[in-house]
């Protein structure tokens, strides 16, 4: 079922601090910030040679990852995604085993404009986890 990490997630509580720690002490080479609100957060991309790192920063008053950085003030390691080539058969085969699939089941598109879904960390080693199809 599973291909490559697309990304690693870390929830920041200041997108713009946390983008300047990888581009000028890390000296990574990273994206513009993508609002999106749809998801409830703005993301950067930090570009890396076998996979990225996503930094996100809550958007809006339901941003999903708030109760996230309520706990963890200084941020965190959120989420990790896993590239799948059918997400439909592959959420169908999960929730069929008896993982719970966030939302209504039906993949959204995600910051690569790709559907994704995510997994409860409960069901998965304590680790939220996103499936995209690529
Ligand atoms: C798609 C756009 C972009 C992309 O890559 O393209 C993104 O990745 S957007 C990322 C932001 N969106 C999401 O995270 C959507 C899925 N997340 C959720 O629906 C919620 O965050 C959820 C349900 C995982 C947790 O929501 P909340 O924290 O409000 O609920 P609880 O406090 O009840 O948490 C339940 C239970 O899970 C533990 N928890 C919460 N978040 C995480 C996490 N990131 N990793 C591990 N565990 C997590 C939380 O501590 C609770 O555990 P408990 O022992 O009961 O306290
Ligand atoms: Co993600």
């Amino acid at each position: 079922m599973l291909g490559r990490v697309n990304h690693i997630a870390i929830a920041v509580p200041d997108l713009a601090a946390a983008t300047a720690v990888y581009r000028d002490t890390l000296g990574a080479k990273v994206s513009q910030a993508q609002a999106l609100p749809e998801h409830g957060v703005t993301v950067v991309f930090v570009e890396l040679p076998n996979t990225k790192v996503e930094l996100l920063e809550p958007l809006g008053e339901a941003s999903p990852i708030a109760a996230f950085l309520a706990k963890n003030a200084s941020g965190g390691m959120h989420h990790i995604c896993y590239e799948v080539a059918d997400i439909i058969a592959a959420r169908d085969q999960l929730a069929a085993g008896g993982a719970r699939v966030l939302g209504d089941g039906t993949p959204k598109i995600g910051a690569h404009g790709k559907p994704v879904l995510f997994l409860h960390p409960k069901d998965f080693q304590g680790t939220l986890v996103e499936l995209e199809q690529v």
